[in-house]
């Protein structure tokens, strides 16, 4: 029988989103907003019509898997199938789909006050979007609130809700979502990717000296090194043999933030910081040293802004992130380091797994990796410094990523809060229930793709001979609308950089090929050590 995985999926500050058929952003109250393609699935604008609210069914009528067992034995029934296991919440993917099989694309998992719908249907994820308003909510992200709230923090762009949140994506969408701004990162970009590589041909080791024996931990180092000199404007020196005591401090306090937020979860924050838990001091500390050396940096930084005058862009037109929040007087300062430090702690393991994944992905279809080697030769090169005007015409480049998100959506669910009554799939869908989207089952589904579990980035190639029009809500790694993950562009840009770097320099190869399965550990990580070893050409 199924387990019922997930109360643990509550927390899932997962949440995310924006569909990547988006080539162009338009306007809409004040922000970027993700387009529709004009596509033979394009949605309407509106929320259900009265005949859907006419002939819906109640709410109560939503399929429920515990549906049998009288609500107030239902956590102990969870308890005794094993739903609240670490093994459980390591395969919450596969218990999903398990359940999404037995009782369809829509069901309800009302379990103690935790009440919640979920969703695997595109055309229904649609309908979903269409209610989401003007303020697009998501589940609460509980540990890090309460963190903030108790040392008298400000509440940034991802914990922030209604008009505070608004107020924040306004203003950081356009460094951050602007091409013409990103297109400016590309150098500082490229300038930690070239230092990665050395780094990667520094430390390997193993058998035959061509391993990076924990490049799971390597590849963090350089989400951090990379988003750091981004925002921070400032290199933190992760990717140095001796490094920094400040900078060890920061990286392992930002892996512990992320570590320790699934501990302090179970069975709820809000009881582990009632009651002190060693969990709840751990994640408590671990914040309190992240922000002490962020807030340091981002002092200093704004202080040698002021000293040169900048105004919204430094001297050698580079982006200088705080400077352009600085200068926009619309957010105080400590909104801007709250804000600033939810980026980095939703910009390190997000891009660092996906590269991972990417990795693994072309050790096994070493073709393909010809063929990127090729693609990545052609427009850039041997030694280039890489260009935004590069990575405009890296497509099989581009596709890769693409189907990297497909198949392996670090956040493999996303969550909305439905602002307004509406109807899913023939339900009625109260206001204020929370909705979680299936990013991963959507994305494997048969009926959207054509061998769905193939790793085949050449479906998203116009020009290939394996091309499918796929449909855009089946595909929302990054998430959707105003809400979706506001650090796309520079997640892509990076991404690209580096792997057009590791191509250009090595072969990668696992040193025992083998599947590797993904586990559920707030995001989707590999459940095992990849073993990647990089040849040099
Ligand atoms: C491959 C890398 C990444 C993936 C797959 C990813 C995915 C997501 C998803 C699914 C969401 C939720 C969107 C929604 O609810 O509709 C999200 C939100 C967010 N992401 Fe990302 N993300 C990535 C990288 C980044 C990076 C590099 C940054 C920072 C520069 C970032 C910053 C954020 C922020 C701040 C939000 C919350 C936005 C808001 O609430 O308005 N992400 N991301």
């Amino acid at each position: 029988m199924f387990r019922i995985w997930a109360l643990k999926q509550r927390f899932s500050w997962g949440i995310v989103g924006r569909w990547l058929h988006t080539r162009r952003g338009v306007k809409s109250q004040g922000l970027v907003r993700c387009q529709t393609p004009s596509h033979k699935y394009s949605s309407g604008s509106e929320a259900a019509s009265p005949e859907q609210r006419e002939t819906a069914k109640p709410f109560s009528a939503l399929p429920q898997p515990l549906g049998a067992v009288p609500p107030s034995l239902r956590v102990l029934a969870a308890w005794w199938m094993g739903a609240l296991s670490k093994e459980a919440r390591l395969n919450t993917n596969i218990q999903f789909g398990t359940v999404f099989k037995e009782y369809g694309p829509i069901w309800r998992n009302k379990i103690g006050s935790f009440d919640m719908v979920h969703l695997c249907d595109p055309d229904a994820a649609r309908e979903l979007f269409k209610s989401e308003g003007k303020y697009p909510e998501r589940i609460d992200v509980k540990p890090w609130r309460l963190y903030r709230e108790g040392a008298g923090k400000a509440m940034g762009i991802i914990l922030s809700n209604d008009k505070l949140w608004h107020k924040n994506r306004t203003v950081i969408s356009r460094p951050l979502l602007r091409p013409q701004n990103v297109a400016r990162t590309v150098g500082k970009v490229d300038d930690v990717a070239s230092d990665m590589i050395q780094h990667i041909l520094s430390i390997r080791a193993g058998a035959d000296g061509t391993e990076v024996l924990d490049l799971e931990n390597e590849l963090f180092k350089w989400a951090l090194e990379s988003i750091s000199a981004i925002l921070f404007n400032e290199r933190m020196g992760l990717l140095q043999d001796d490094i920094p005591d400040d900078a060890r401090d920061f990286i392992d306090s930002m892996h512990s933030v992320l570590t320790t937020a699934n501990d302090v979860m179970i069975p709820d924050a809000g009881l582990q910081k009632l009651f002190n838990t060693k969990s709840w001091q751990k994640h408590q500390k671990a914040w309190s040293t992240v922000f002490q050396i962020g807030e340091r940096v981002m002092e200093r930084q704004l202080r040698r802004a002021e000293e040169r005058q900048t105004r919204s862009e430094d001297d050698d037109g580079h982006m200088d992130f705080l400077s352009l929040l600085n200068n926009s007087e619309k957010l105080t300062k400590e909104e801007i380091y709250a804000s600033t430090i939810e980026l980095m702690g939703a910009a390190i393991d997000t891009t660092s797994t996906t590269l991972l994944w990417t990795l693994y992905a072309l050790c096994r279809r070493p073709d393909l990796q010809d063929k990127l080697y090729q693609e990545v030769t052609q427009v850039i090169g041997q030694d280039e410094v890489m260009t935004w005007d590069h990575l405009k015409n890296l497509h099989l480049m581009k596709a890769i990523i693409k189907e990297t998100l497909r198949l392996y959506p670090v956040a493999f669910v996303m969550t909305r809060v439905v602002q307004q009554d509406t109807v899913l799939m023939g339900y009625e869908i109260p206001a204020k229930t929370t909705v979680m989207v299936s990013i991963y089952h959507m994305a494997r589904d048969p009926k959207m793709y054509k061998d769905p579990d193939e790793y085949r980035p050449e479906r998203w190639l116009r020009s290939a001979e394996d091309y499918e029009d796929t449909h855009p809500y089946a595909y929302l790694p990054f998430g959707f609308g105003t809400r979706s993950c506001i650090g796309r562009r520079v997640a892509e840009t990076e991404l690209q950089v580096l792997l057009a770097k590791i191509v250009q320099r090595f072969v990668v190869k696992q040193r025992e090929p083998r599947v590797i399965p993904a586990v559920t550990k707030t995001i989707l990580l590999p459940s095992e050590k990849m073993n990647i070893c990089f040849m040099e050409r």
